[in-house]
Formats: structure tokens, C-alpha cells, sequence
């Protein structure tokens, strides 16, 4: 029986419950439920915090889970990341009032405010700088306006939260994050979690590419394949017109309008783009 750890609220928990749905999991019922028995796929899913997420993977009470990059190494549990999975994006950034700090070595001797303490104290460490770390909960945007920090790192996505309170980024970023499958530090792949991997892996391929079909003359297939050179090579047919061929591959879905324009002009015709539904590589 696979276990597996899945958000249970925050910006994580909607992305998370999709991708497992696409990938074939049961779905539970309402937000109260905080375990699921999947008994068709042979797994359960346990609804947890995000942040204790990589906690019970690295003690191998759980097989895998789903959780932020920037949450599996500020916990510093021995687990790792083995699939990214496409959403929860973000950074992790210094901020400041403006004008303020400009560099990450400015901040010796000062006061940062964050709710990530592991990673930000990491980073510090391998940067060389000696400063002192408040651990707040969240919100710590307001650390700075309530006299408590000089600067905060935090998650910062859109930017709006910063630009709410009149604080701006300054420095490099710390971590560029995204919603990632981990599982603990070391362990086999058994196949229960080879068997998820896979599925999820064929959600996010199904949900990046499309797949095109196209009629094209025979003497500029070479060209054609040039701009569609699918996976593994497209499949080409014959057609029942002299001189014609049908060819089918996966395309990127993102620019897959301008391809088009492209076969159009080299003489393409019946040119289809279709949603691949599901797929195993
Ligand atoms: N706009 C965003 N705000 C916060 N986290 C985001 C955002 N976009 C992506 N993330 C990612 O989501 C994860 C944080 O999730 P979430 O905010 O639900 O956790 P939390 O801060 O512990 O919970 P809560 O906000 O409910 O106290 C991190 O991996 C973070 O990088
Ligand atoms: O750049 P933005 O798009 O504004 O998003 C970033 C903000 O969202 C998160 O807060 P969250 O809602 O998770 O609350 P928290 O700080 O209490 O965790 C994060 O901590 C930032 O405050
Ligand atoms: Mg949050």
C-alpha cells in the first residue's frame, strides 16, 4: 500500500488534489476528510500540513508527498525531490523599505524576519553573513512596520503582498520553488511510487504538449519533421493522394499556433491540434 502526502489547505492544496485526480486517484469528499483509502490503485492519501510534508517523508512514514521545494529544504528532513510538478511556483526573497539594503552582505548585524528560519539560515551561512533570524508564523511582511526586523525573507509570488506595505526585493533571490513529488532521502523506488511517478509524469506531459496532425507533399516532409520532430520521431503515413503523406507528433503546446503558421506556409493542409488526455511515455 503507497502512502502518500498531499496538501490539505494553502496555495498547494487545489493544484495537489488535481493532479492526482488527473493522474487517476480517488478524490476525497470534502475538506474535513484527512485520509482517503484508495483501495483500486492500492494507496491512501494523507491531507497534512505542507510544511510537515517532507517531516513524514523523511521519517519514511510515508512513500512520497507532494509539498514546496522551498518547504522540503528549509525543513532540513532527509527527503528529496523527485519529481518537479509544474505549479506552485514562487521565489524566496530578501525585502526591505526602499533604498534601505541592496545586497544580501548588507544585512550583517541586522534583524531578518521569516517564516522559512532552516532556509534562510542556510543561506546565510554559505553566503558568510552573521545576522540575526526572527521566526515568525506568517504575515512577516509587517515584522519591519512593528519595529521587530530590518528586513524579511519570504515567499514572494505575484508581488503584491510587498507592495501592499511599501517593502521592495533587493538581492539575488534565495530559491526559486515549485510544487515538487518527494519522497525520503535514499529509499528504493518500489513500484507503487514508480507507478505514480509515471502517472504523474504522463499528467504534465499531457498538459504540455498537444497533439498535431497535418497532410503535407511527400518532397517536404524533411522540412516538415524539422518543425514537428515529436518525441520519438513522428509517425508517417501514406495518404490516398499521390505525392501526399500524413504526419502525427506530439507538439509543444506553447507555441503551437506559430508551428502551424510555419506548415501552413510550407504547404501543409488539414492541419489538426488536438488535447492529449492522458499518455505513458
Ligand atoms: N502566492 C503564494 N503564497 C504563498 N506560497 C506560495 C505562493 N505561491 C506558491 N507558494 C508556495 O506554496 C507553499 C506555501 O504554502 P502555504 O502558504 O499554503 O503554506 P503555509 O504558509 O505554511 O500555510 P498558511 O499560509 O496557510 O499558513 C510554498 O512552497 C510556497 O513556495
Ligand atoms: O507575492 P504575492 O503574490 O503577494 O504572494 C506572496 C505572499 O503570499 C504568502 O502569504 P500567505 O497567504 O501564504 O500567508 P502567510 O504569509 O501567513 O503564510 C507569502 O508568505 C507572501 O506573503
Ligand atoms: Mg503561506
Amino acid at each position: 500500500m503507497l502512502r502518500i502526502a498531499v496538501p490539505n489547505k494553502g496555495v498547494l492544496n487545489e493544484s495537489a488534489q488535481m493532479i492526482l485526480k488527473e493522474a487517476g486517484y480517488r478524490q476525497r469528499k470534502d475538506s474535513k476528510e484527512l485520509v482517503v483509502v484508495d483501495p483500486d490503485n492500492s494507496c491512501e492519501l494523507f491531507f497534512l500540513r505542507p510544511r510537515d510534508i517532507a517531516v513524514y517523508v523523511g521519517e519514511g512514514t510515508l512513500d512520497a508527498g507532494i509539498t514546496g521545494r522551498d518547504m522540503l529544504y528549509d525543513s532540513g528532513a532527509p527527503a528529496e525531490e523527485i519529481l518537479p510538478l509544474g505549479f506552485g511556483g514562487s521565489t524566496f526573497r530578501f525585502a526591505a523599505r526602499p533604498g534601505d539594503f541592496s545586497s544580501v552582505h548588507d544585512l550583517a548585524g541586522h534583524r531578518i524576519a521569516t517564516s522559512y528560519a532552516g532556509l534562510l539560515e542556510k543561506h546565510l551561512a554559505e553566503v558568510g553573513v552573521d545576522a540575526r533570524v526572527i521566526k515568525l508564523d506568517g504575515a512577516v511582511e509587517t515584522a519591519i512596520r512593528l519595529g521587530v526586523a530590518d528586513a524579511i525573507a519570504d515567499v514572494v509570488e505575484t508581488g503584491t503582498t510587498l507592495r501592499n506595505v511599501g517593502l521592495e526585493v533587493f538581492g539575488e533571490p534565495i530559491m526559486r520553488s515549485e510544487a515538487v513529488l518527494i519522497k525520503r532521502a535514499g529509499a528504493p523506488q518500489n513500484n507503487g511510487l514508480e507507478q505514480l511517478i509515471r502517472r504523474l509524469q504522463g499528467v504534465l506531459v499531457a498538459r504540455d504538449y498537444v497533439m498535431m496532425d497535418y497532410d503535407i507533399r511527400a518532397e517536404h516532409i524533411d522540412k516538415a519533421i524539422a518543425l514537428t520532430p515529436g518525441m520519438e520521431g513522428p509517425t508517417v503515413s501514406p495518404l490516398h493522394r499521390e505525392g501526399w503523406v500524413a504526419v502525427r507528433a506530439m507538439v509543444p503546446r506553447r507555441g503551437h499556433q506559430q508551428v502551424m503558421d510555419q506548415l501552413w506556409e510550407l504547404g501543409a493542409r488539414a492541419i489538426l491540434v488536438t488535447d492529449i488526455y492522458a499518455c505513458r511515455l
